[in-house]
């Protein structure tokens, strides 16, 4: 059967689950001799209606003609499905060219994607993204269900975006979620230039990009000011005297299988009703939407598929900085210490390609590789400002003074107005749009407007630059109009700012507004009891932030507000990073009440507690410490041996009872402990003589529950 034919009964697959009498189209069949008894039984043979149908269907599938002979055993007994059938078979036919034009001009149009910038701000490197594009770490919300699927996770890539699951059958609204500069844009472009490629002749296995009639590569603020898709799609993808119209345009998206890739919903979520409508499905329901957002902004109920990235793992890290050190032919030399740092403390900053990227153009300049987020981006800033000042022989602080800080207070601006910059906000401010250019914040956009009035847009090369240029400008601002600022915002919405604001400000500047900024931080996941996984993304940014103080002589002042805030229990999960674990101990030397504090590990084989484990001995503040999925035996003996000083433990499940007894006598070396919890274990009666002796060897144990 033809493909067009095949996506018009697919298209009404559920109308044809639910109306067909098909005992009446399957004697039909056989009489025609399209199918045979043995097909017939084949189908009877399925359980439920909707299986009974698509055996049947593909079975039509594999006869050439199996859409006439279907339409025809429809005509009399089911008048109304072949109508239906016959009517969309034919406008499908009429479109035929003008969706061959509409594929060309937007194939024409994405040809631009395939090359790649990966220092937005330094447009002269330029390379081709299939060259350099690195596979990026994904979780799915199946996953956030089910931790069993973890592994499952493991092969996650562009070619599963669209693949059935657990709790979707055919999903249509996909979230793809992840921080700043995590690659979601990149991985959008790569997904675009797949389906620039055309078919994949079936190589991607599942139901993938090139299943797709035609593919809209979308900005979320091209909606803005449209109320219609065909409007947005004739303005931001058609040259302006394209002769598809706006009526073409809309039956197309009607008949066809079409997606729609929106990127940056947190760029163009203010007044944007029409993307609203399109992501709750009141808006064209029956195409696929894909969406990449960063995180909180975004009610995860209207998606039916999930993606969270996490960037680079190790392997893929290493992958990555061979592939762009190839392309800017680097000596492999120049990134040996930042390869040397990457699986120690630059571990958690290199897992984001954009700061990874950073950090190879840092490390082959030869300058010293800072270790925290905003001590990256100040290494950046300066990177930035030393070049602008060896360009054009001017003195740094005059350079600072004249274009950063106008710059620096006009990103505030525009970040809080979300609109686009243009010529015209350079009008009062004593830098001038290219200047800005110069220095590498910001580069052209596009030029909007009719021919005789046009204004020329600018933005900022990552919009984390932009948010480090704001916190510039909210470190100068004074004190109570910070704060106002601060209580005004949801700290998740802005959370890059406020790590930012904790690497940036005094002592005393930050004394004064933490407090503000911890009380609104939740330290324990959105919907916590719904998730089996405990997640470190949307629970540790006071963790980041306090990672930014490490190392750092804090005020008596600053030490006490933070202490007062910090949270009292913290669950280091499997995606914590060095961040986390310095956050954390952190915390643990500022607060000084004794038995206050709760810590749970989700032990994992890839990470190495042991020396938090080891260092927090000197902090009379821990109460307890709970150790969960405690799997590798050796490495849980190292654990109990690092943690001989606890006094409270609760032991979590997942051990196999044939270890028990090792796992007991591994206890039993934690002298000090005078509470032991075992979670979820299934101890039996012959266990009970290693209980025993664990027990005896325990001489404060007070308290056991099993
Ligand atoms: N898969 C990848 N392979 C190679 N490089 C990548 C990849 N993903 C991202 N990068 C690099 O990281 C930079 C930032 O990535 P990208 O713009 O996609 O992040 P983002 O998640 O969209 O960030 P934001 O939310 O701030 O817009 C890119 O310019 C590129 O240099």
């Amino acid at each position: 059967m033809e493909k067009h034919h095949q996506d018009v009964l697919e298209r009404n697959r559920s109308i044809l689950c639910s109306d067909l009498d098909l005992s009446l189209v399957v004697d039909h069949l056989i009489q025609e001799e399209f199918l045979s008894p043995e097909e017939k039984e084949r189908i009877c043979a399925s359980r439920s209606r909707s299986e009974k149908t698509g055996e049947l269907l593909s079975m039509l599938y594999a006869h050439e003609d199996g859409f006439g002979a279907f339409v025809e055993s429809l005509k009399s007994t089911h008048r109304h499905l072949y109508e239906m059938l016959i009517s969309e078979s034919e406008t499908h036919l009429t479109d035929d060219t003008e969706v061959e034009v509409l594929k060309t001009e937007l194939k024409q149009k994405n040809i631009l994607l395939s090359k790649f910038r990966p220092m937005p701000w330094l447009p002269q490197h330029q390379m081709r993204l299939a060259n350099v594009y690195t596979k990026l770490q994904l979780v799915s919300s199946v996953s956030f269900q089910d931790p069993r699927q973890m592994d499952r996770d493991q092969q996650l890539s562009l070619d599963n975006l669209f693949a059935p699951h657990e709790l979707s059958s055919d999903p249509k609204r996909i979230l793809v979620e992840g921080e700043a500069g995590i690659g979601k844009t990149t991985l959008l472009q790569m997904l675009v230039s797949k389906w620039n490629e055309g078919s994949c002749g079936g190589e991607c296995g599942a139901p993938c990009v090139h299943c797709f009639d035609l593919l809209f590569n979308l900005h979320a603020k091209d909606f803005i000011g449209h109320t219609s898709i065909p409007d947005v799609i004739k303005s931001c993808l058609l040259a302006r005297d394209s002769e598809i119209s706006a009526e073409t345009l809309d039956a197309i998206l009607q008949t066809h299988k079409v997606v729609l890739v929106v990127d940056a919903y947190d760029e163009g979520n203010m007044e944007n009703k029409l993307l609203y409508d399109v992501i709750e499905g009141r808006v064209l329901k029956d195409a696929t939407v894909i969406l990449s957002c960063r995180p909180a902004f975004l009610n995860f109920r209207f998606f039916d598929s999930i993606f969270v990235v996490h960037g680079f793992d190790e392997e893929h890290q290493i992958e990555y900085m061979d592939k762009f050190a190839h392309e800017m032919n680097l000596s492999p030399n120049s990134l040996v210490e930042l390869q040397q740092k990457m699986s120690n403390e630059l571990q958690d900053l290199c897992r984001n390609p954009f700061i990874l990227t950073i950090l190879c153009i840092l490390c082959s300049e030869n300058s010293q590789l800072p270790s925290t987020l905003a001590a990256v981006y100040k290494a950046v800033h300066e990177f930035f400002i030393e070049k602008a000042s060896r360009k054009t022989s001017r003195d740094k602080d005059d350079i600072k003074r004249t274009v950063i800080f106008p710059l620096a207070k006009l990103s505030f601006e525009i970040y809080n107005k979300e609109k686009q910059l243009t010529e015209e906000d350079f009008v009062d401010i004593c830098c001038s749009p290219q200047e800005a250019c110069q220095i590498g914040y910001l580069s052209v956009d596009e030029t909007v407007g009719s021919l005789q009035n046009t204004t020329r847009c600018y933005r900022f090369g990552h919009r984390s630059l932009q948010e480090f240029l704001a916190t510039i400008h909210l470190g100068k601002m004074a004190a109570g109009e910070r704060l106002a600022w601060l209580q005004s915002k949801n700290v998740y919405q802005i959370d890059t700012i406020v790590i930012f604001l904790f690497g940036q400000l005094n002592d005393k500047d930050l004394a004064s507004i933490a407090a503000v900024i911890m009380e609104n931080m939740r330290f324990q996941p959105l919907n916590f009891s719904k998730l089996s996984i405990y997640s470190c993304s949307q629970s540790h940014l006071v963790l980041h932030c306090l990672n930014e103080l490490v190392g750092r002589d804090i005020s008596d002042g600053l030490k006490s507000v933070l202490a007062e805030n910090c949270p009292l229990r913290v669950h280091i999960s499997r995606d914590c990073s060095i961040s986390c674990i310095q956050g954390v101990s952190l915390i643990c030397s500022l607060i000084k009440k004794k038995n206050s504090v709760c810590l749970t590990f989700d032990l994992d084989a890839t990470k190495d507690f042991v020396p938090l484990m080891k260092q927090l001995k000197r902090c009379e503040c821990i109460s307890s410490v709970q150790l969960n999925n405690p799997k590798d035996r050796i490495k849980f003996n190292d654990y109990l041996r690092a943690l001989q000083w606890v006094t409270l433990a609760k032991i979590g499940s997942d051990h196999h009872p044939s270890r028990l007894q090792n796992l007991f006598r591994a206890i039993a070396s934690c002298k000090r402990i005078t509470a032991l919890t075992f979670a979820d274990m299934q101890i039996n009666d012959a266990l009970m003589p290693s209980i025993c002796e664990m027990v005896e060897s325990l001489e404060d144990l007070r308290d056991l529950t099993l």
